[in-house]
């Protein structure tokens, strides 16, 4: 391997778990300081929680929402650039043409806008007792799939509730993206019992790297995040995480590693996608 391929098989990531306010300017201050941080300490790609700018919840997606371009993504546009690194900017309610989206923007080192993501699969749960939640009484579901280009690898961006769908986890592997990034805000019910599990999952099933990145928690507010910001390898190992209170995650990503566990346990290759189908059975 060439020294340049050396250098560019390997990077490390900042996984940034904020501690998210009611006041937007204070949020978006502390992000912007955050971010330099992570690239101080040589991270290339820095990943912002879900709804990094407001607080989380149906009430509040009208009132924080904003257009793209907006104050928000000025700021994660000129963040990017001061400190040369690739921005995932967390997500923030996004307005366009009278609907709200969860929208996630993605920046490059020079402060473009490479991508918006918008959540696909809409947050809507209802367990008894527990917690229900309807993100579908506010926001409008995104139907496009988001992917972006690095020196590095390609990652793909999916928000929170999307990485339950195993089916575009898996469409991003297949796509080529070595590294799954969600920003996402677990809860207090399927946090400890899901969060963890499911970002091992997706990393183990496609042999990639997982990076997950919550808000904080704060115990006061209306939607308690379960925090714990994490990042998965691609034998399925958590590799980095923290606990409940703000803190900047870093990982290594590894894509010479990455290629070691396709090579040895090669399922990618072994897939038998002729028989992946549901067939009409035949009555007797
Ligand atoms: O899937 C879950 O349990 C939580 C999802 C969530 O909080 C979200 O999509 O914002």
């Amino acid at each position: 391997m060439s020294t340049l391929a050396k250098a560019m098989s390997k990077f490390r990531l900042a996984v940034v778990q904020l501690h998210v306010t009611s006041v937007k300017a204070d949020n978006l201050s502390k992000a912007r300081r955050l971010i330099r941080e992570a690239a101080g300490q040589g991270s290339k790609v820095v990943v912002l929680p879900e709804c990094f700018n407001s607080p989380y919840g149906t009430g509040f997606f009208q009132e924080y929402a904003e257009r793209i371009p907006g104050e928000s993504t000025q700021m994660l546009s000129e963040a990017a650039k001061e400190n040369g690194v690739y921005l995932v900017g967390g997500s923030i309610p996004e307005e366009d043409g009278g609907k709200l989206y969860n929208t996630c923007p993605v920046f490059g080192p020079d402060g473009t806008l490479l991508l918006k993501h918008r959540k696909i699969h809409l947050f809507d749960i209802d367990v008894p007792g527990k917690i229900r939640f309807q993100e579908s009484e506010t926001l409008s579901p995104g139907s496009a799939f988001s992917v972006f280009e690095t020196p590095f690898c390609k990652v793909g961006v999916g928000i929170c509730y999307d990485i339950r769908f195993a089916e575009m986890a898996q469409l991003y592997s297949k796509m080529g993206c070595e590294l799954l990034v969600y920003p996402g805000a677990f809860n207090m019910t399927t946090g400890p019992a899901h969060w963890e599990l499911l970002q091992r999952a997706r990393a183990l099933d496609n042999q990639l790297y997982v990076a997950t990145a919550s808000p904080a928690r704060d115990e006061t507010s209306s939607y308690i995040a379960w925090g714990h910001s994490t990042v998965v390898n691609p034998w399925g190992e958590v590799i980095s995480s923290t606990g409940s209170e703000e803190a900047v995650v870093y990982a290594e990503i590894d894509l010479q590693y990455l290629a070691d566990v396709r090579q040895q346990i090669p399922v990618t290759v072994q897939r038998r996608d002729d028989l992946y189908a549901v067939k009409p059975v035949a009555e007797s």
